[in-house]
């Protein structure tokens, strides 16, 4: 990895993970333990990317006590950091995280990013990304901003020249497709909604890819849970999965597969199983903890071409 990443998450949070025995409503549950962590998407890719080594510069809008707690905790871990104060207050959310590896997660909206603040977002992003390799743009977009307005800062980003990645849902996904981004990492949810089917095979999720890619994307990588990744791009189609012997917290997952793709050069078999690695051992951790090069085996990271169309997805 030579250049500069910039990751953007304009809506972080502080994520509290309670790991309770059983999840049932209307009881008074106690924890058995509790782990603070700082959260977001991009925030998550800045985290695994250095604890693998890699430095980058996390982009994040932040306000009020939360806002204070995350600079503080993503300082203590070593993040670099541009962080835009704002009004709102940042948010919490909360991860509820059963023995068996199921969690249930409850995302506050965030706080409003009033026009003024979203442009000195952008401002700060578009200055950085001068020297940057990539921008990665994750998480969902917190309420105030139009749609047009992300859209515009993805299509200024691309007119510069700048290599964007982006990892979010709905409208924001489609806003950087559209844009041309070099990169983006829909989830089976969001690629079902991107193109308006929910996918049943491989051949649904290559098609679902190819479809984002004839609408602007560079590359695809479209992440299935336990059904691992696809990789869709104009090399062709790869298909990988890194099978988990005892998933602990899938919370983080997509973010880590993400960074271990562009630490990996984010093109090829090389960068999809570096990907799948980082993306396994994230899901084998408690909470969002990210993998560090000790966690990582791809020894059992399995990539093939071109996947059989009819293989049913499971999970
Ligand atoms: N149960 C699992 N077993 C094995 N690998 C898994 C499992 N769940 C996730 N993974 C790995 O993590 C990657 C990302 O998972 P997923 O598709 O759930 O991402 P995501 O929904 O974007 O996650 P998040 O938003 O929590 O970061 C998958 O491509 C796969 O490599
Ligand atoms: O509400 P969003 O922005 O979609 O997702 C936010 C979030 O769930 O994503 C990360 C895991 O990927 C967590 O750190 C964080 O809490």
């Amino acid at each position: 990895m030579s250049g500069v990443i910039l990751t953007v998450t304009l809506n972080p949070s502080v994520d509290r993970a309670l790991e309770v025995d059983a999840l049932v409503r209307g009881e008074v549950l106690r924890a058995a333990d509790s782990h603070i962590d700082p959260g977001g998407k991009g925030v998550n890719v800045s985290r695994a990317l250095l604890a693998n080594g890699i430095r980058s510069t996390a982009v994040v809008p932040t306000g009020g006590a939360e806002g204070e707690q995350l600079v503080d905790l993503l300082e203590a871990e070593g993040v670099d950091l541009l962080s835009v104060p704002i009004a709102g207050r940042t948010r919490s959310n909360i991860t509820l995280a059963e023995p068996d590896g199921t969690v249930t997660k409850i995302n506050e909206v965030g706080p409003v990013l009033s026009d003024a603040e979203f442009a000195q977002v952008s401002k700060a992003v578009l200055d950085a990304a001068a020297t940057a390799d990539w921008v990665v743009i994750c998480g969902s977009l917190p309420p105030g901003p139009s749609i047009a307005a992300f859209t515009e800062l993805c299509e200024r980003l691309v007119a510069a020249g700048t290599r964007l990645a982006v990892d979010s849902s709905g409208p924001a996904l489609l806003a950087g497709v559209s844009a041309g981004a070099a990169l983006v990492k829909p989830n089976r949810e969001e690629l079902a909604e991107a193109v308006g089917a929910e996918p049943a095979t491989f051949g649904d999720v290559v098609a679902a890819c190819h479809r984002l890619r004839a609408a602007g994307a560079g590359t695809v990588l479209a992440s299935l849970g336990a059904d691992g990744a696809v990789l869709v791009d104009a090399d062709g189609v790869l298909a990988g999965v890194s099978p988990v012997s005892v998933p602990r917290s899938t919370v983080g997952a997509g973010d880590a597969l993400l960074a271990g793709f562009l630490a990996a050069g984010a093109r090829g078999a090389s960068a999809l199983t570096e990907g799948l690695a980082w993306g396994a051992a994230a899901v084998s951790l408690p909470g969002s903890r990210m993998p560090t090069p000790s966690d990582l085996d791809r020894t059992h990271v399995r990539v093939t071409p071109d996947p059989d169309p009819s293989r049913p997805l499971h999970s």
